[in-house]
């Protein structure tokens, strides 16, 4: 007899456990468990994909809210209470009928264990949501504003300490609720080969439903929300379009640069960044990308076809390296640089909308580990500028220690002049927070 295929829910469950476990990045779980399930129909995916990301944006205030109704909270188990947090997620956010949600997370309960253990004290749990839910979720609302940032909005408690400290409670508030939103995928358009135009109008054909914005001060980019999986378009396997935040893409462009230069890609990933470098130089020149990761290099070999960077005119290398080694590394240093593009590694707390499971992974002492890595590097690459070249710093995260307090304490030492800083917040321009600074060594 052929098996029963999963169901969203249980899929959504088992998932979001095992992003809990191996602490891993939710996308890329996500994705594996995707590959596992090849049968499981597109409606079925994108709501498997709405209940984890959707849980795990909302995951304290589900917390809050299981805790508030059940008798003795403590007693679920770690299983159960993820079965009730996706339940909690459909009635309070999605506003799913009871009907719906309340008999899907029973019958998972039940298969858990079929003597009804599991099921009858989240009956009672859920039954109570449905009943009082919108009367706890006004009582999460409107205490401190500290308890309002961890227990409705699901900020960690220590990082909503310091966004009161450093923004003040309306703009904290801003920023929690802008991050509780499902975030719009945003392309760039690879305007060496294609127009804005051509790929939104591919894209509507594609998918009538899809919603497709052009900004207007940024002809590079699209927004695109129920466009479905666009990295499986033909376009992006031409690479006419890639994904990637708003103000990711402002780096390369901050850097601007220029056909026949010599371009470092320093911490290239897997290199998003460097398609955009090598279609602003117009694949002519020298661009160097460089990671510690050999893995996230592996992603190269497709950039390079998606890309069509082999082309005459144009040397694109891809080095393995520690850049904050003090000794030269081979493949790197074997000249100074016009341009240097600094993509950090860094928390990622700009990301909490698109990257929600760093709510539950970043940690206090992780800011201090990360501006000394940040330190160390930005330090390490000023030597690789030639004299008079530029040198962009950039990361995904809006704690100034890894931004603005890092970049003027290194022009307060004079190893820089500061030339021109952007910051991209969620709350002011509805897309992840990014910060990026132009520099020129002194
Ligand atoms: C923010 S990610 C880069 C993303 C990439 N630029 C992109 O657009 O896709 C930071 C990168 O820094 C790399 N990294 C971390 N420590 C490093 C080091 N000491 N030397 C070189 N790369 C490093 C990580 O492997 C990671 O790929």
């Amino acid at each position: 007899m052929p098996r029963n295929p999963i169901t969203a829910r249980a899929l959504a469950v088992h998932t979001l456990r095992q992003i809990e476990q191996r602490r891993g990045f939710s996308n890329r779980i996500l994705a594996e468990q995707f590959e596992r399930h090849p049968d499981l129909e597109r409606r079925e995916r994108g709501l498997t994909t709405t209940l984890v990301y959707g849980v795990l944006r909302h995951r304290g205030r589900l917390d809050a809210l299981i805790d508030a109704a059940a008798a003795r909270p403590k007693a679920l188990s770690a299983r159960a209470r993820e079965i009730a947090r996706v339940a909690v997620f459909e009635l309070r956010e999605l506003q799913h009928p009871p009907h719906a949600a309340i008999p899907q997370a029973l019958g998972l309960a039940t298969a858990l264990d079929p003597s009804g253990g599991l099921a009858r004290p989240l009956h009672a749990i859920l039954a109570a949501i449905d009943r009082e839910g919108a009367a706890l979720d006004a009582r999460l609302a409107a205490g401190k504003p500290l308890d309002v940032l961890a227990n409705r909005w699901s900020i960690p408690r220590w990082l909503a300490g310091r966004w009161l400290a450093t923004l003040g409670p309306d703009v904290a508030l801003a920023r929690a609720r802008a991050l509780a939103e499902p975030p719009a995928v945003e392309l760039r358009v690879d305007l060496s080969r294609t127009t804005a135009d051509a790929v939104a109008a591919a894209l509507r054909e594609a998918d009538p439903k899809a919603v497709v914005e052009q900004l207007p001060d940024q002809p590079q980019a699209l927004r695109v929300r129920g466009g479905g999986e666009l990295v499986r378009h033909p376009l992006h396997e031409r690479g006419l379009f890639s994904v990637q935040a708003l103000g990711a893409q402002r780096a390369a462009l901050a850097l601007a640069p220029c056909p026949e230069e010599h371009v470092l890609d320093a911490c290239a990933g897997m290199g998003t960044k460097s398609l955009q470098l090598a279609e602003l130089m117009r694949r002519r020149g020298r661009l160097v990308a460089a990671d510690a990761s050999e893995h996230r290099l592996g992603e190269h070999a497709a950039l390079r076809r998606r890309g069509e960077l082999d082309v005459d005119g144009f040397s694109f290398t891809t080095v393995v390296a520690d850049l904050t080694a003090p000794e030269p590394q081979p493949g790197v240093d074997d000249g100074p640089y016009d341009a240097v593009l600094l993509d950090a590694p860094c928390t990622g707390l700009g990301n909490l909308a698109r990257h929600p499971e760093l709510r539950a992974t970043v940690q206090f002492d992780d800011i201090a580990a990360c501006a000394d890595l940040q330190r160390r590097l930005l330090d390490r690459c000023r030597a690789r500028v030639r004299p008079g070249g530029r040198l962009v710093y950039a990361v995904c995260s809006l704690e100034p220690e890894e931004g603005p307090r890092l970049v003027r304490a290194a022009c307060d030492a004079g190893a820089f002049a500061l030339e021109h800083e952007e910051t991209w917040t969620p709350e002011a321009h509805h897309t992840d927070g990014f910060y990026l600074a132009r520099l020129r060594p002194t």
